[in-house]
């Protein structure tokens, strides 16, 4: 097992070199030389026949040129706007602060280029409303826009979702944290004006958990604490947080999340609870009922190439219908496991089949899954799974809610039109 995973975890970060194709290449730019363009979208690249990371511009020229030269990128330009204007560039990779994903994705939509851009899509909901609606997007072939929520493309998350009833589902818990010293208080993920806040950077994995499984939108959000630091600078900004989402049918939804965790990394978790429900079996006279009540839960819905784990409790009981008296109860337990949508099959479960065929090797990591669809998707060909513009919509309403229930308030809303 540590084998697999350092196995699987070398190649993820350091995967094999493939012969680019000679045509149809898709070129991208990246606007600023972030952080996370690395394991976001240089690093999948390497490893995608259709893509080549072209260019990149950073405020500093200088910093773009030491970004380029670093990563193997061929072109540097002096501006995010030459990037955009660059007919050699057919898509945009966005991962500039919070605050400036909306200006910029316009400007690329209307620059006519496709658009992968970093989670949380935009600062709020007004925003994604403007963005996810331009005319630009509803035309003929219009440009793919894409919110790179890109652990909703590992098959461990699609495969914990193939065991969850959603219409049955009674309580969630998830949980995601960082430990304190990944983070920096500097970082613009705590800058108010930038669109920062824990809620944005890591909560809103948790929010995309709770609106899957549920497989529809929060009603309201009935609480929300928060923690800052409390300096007179970064007040604005939640540094942990623990939400509470009322959905359809009463069903409780929770998140909680910290950006100052302990020492060692805990991978992410959502607790499902279902109601009872009844299952048939031919097996038992017409008298008696089989009913079970299960618990999912998936260890790792973030970062799932590191390390998941997916338990299904399942509690049954049989019943004499006439008077509710227990004929036999007993409980089942699986695990699986999905680095591939192969694994996924292969390990079995109900609704194994539905990922036969799908693409990918245990050791793309989420990013390189999320990479594949968006090419899929530039490509008119069909892809597994998407986030549709709907989808980062009502993401943003769901941050907009916690957000004015926590008393922090929205995230501010761009002037740019
Ligand atoms: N998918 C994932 O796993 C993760 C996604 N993210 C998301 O990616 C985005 C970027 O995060 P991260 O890479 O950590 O951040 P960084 O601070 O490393 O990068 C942000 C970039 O924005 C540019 N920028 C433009 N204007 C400003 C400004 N006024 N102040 C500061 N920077 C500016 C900088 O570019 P320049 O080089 O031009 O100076 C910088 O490179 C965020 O939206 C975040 O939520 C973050 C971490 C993980
Ligand atoms: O977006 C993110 O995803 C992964 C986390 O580890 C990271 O800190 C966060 O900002």
């Amino acid at each position: 097992m540590v084998f697999a995973l350092l196995s699987r975890v070398y190649s993820a970060f350091g995967p094999p070199k493939v012969e680019k194709q000679k045509d149809g290449i898709i070129r991208f730019g990246i606007l600023g030389a972030a952080q996370i363009a690395p394991l976001a979208i240089i690093t999948p690249a390497i490893n995608h026949p259709e893509v080549i990371i072209q260019a990149v511009a950073a405020r500093d020229r200088k910093r773009a040129e030491e970004f380029a030269k670093k990563h193997g990128i061929p072109d540097v330009h002096d501006s995010y706007q030459a990037i955009l204007d660059d007919p050699n560039i057919d898509a945009i990779f966005i991962p500039l602060p919070n605050s400036l994903h909306f200006e910029w994705a316009v400007r690329s939509i209307r620059a006519g280029k496709h658009v992968l851009l970093e989670k949380p899509s935009v600062n709020t909901a007004a925003e994604a409303e403007i963005l996810f609606n331009l005319p630009e997007l509803k035309g003929p072939n219009p440009p793919v826009l894409l919110e790179a929520f890109h652990n909703r493309f590992h098959p461990a998350l699609q495969k914990f979702l193939s065991f969850i009833d959603h219409e049955n589902v009674a309580h969630v818990h998830t949980d995601s944290m960082v430990p304190a010293w990944m983070t920096d208080k500097d970082n613009i993920g705590y800058n108010y004006k930038m669109g920062g806040g824990g809620m944005m950077m890591m909560g809103t994995y948790n929010f995309g958990m709770l609106r899957l499984i549920f497989g529809t939108e929060p009603q309201e959000c009935t609480s929300c604490t928060v923690n800052t630091f409390e300096d007179g600078v970064h007040d604005q900004c939640d540094i942990d947080f623990k939400a509470q989402f009322r959905f359809p049918g009463g069903a409780i939804g929770e998140a909680e999340t910290t950006m100052r965790g302990g020492l060692l990394w805990k991978p992410s978790e959502a607790r499902v609870t279902h109601r009872e429900v009844i299952v048939p079996d031919s097996a038992l006279p017409a008298s008696q009922e089989k009913a079970r009540t299960r618990t999912a839960t998936l260890h790792g819905f973030i970062h799932a190439v590191m390390w998941h784990r997916i338990d299904v409790r399942d509690e049954y009981v049989i019943r004499n219908k006439k008077d509710g008296s227990v004929v036999r109860k007993w409980t089942e337990n699986n695990s699986y496991k999905a680095y591939s949508f192969k694994e996924a099959v292969e390990s079995g479960g109900e609704n194994a089949e539905q990922f036969k065929g799908f693409p990918g090797e245990v050791w793309w990591m989420s990013y390189r899954y999320q990479l594949e669809a968006f090419v899929n998707k530039v490509k008119g060909r069909p892809t597994q799974f998407w986030v549709s513009g709907e989808d980062s919509l009502n993401q943003m309403k769901m941050l907009d809610m916690a957000y004015l229930k926590s008393g922090l308030g929205l995230r501010p809303t761009s002037s740019f039109r």
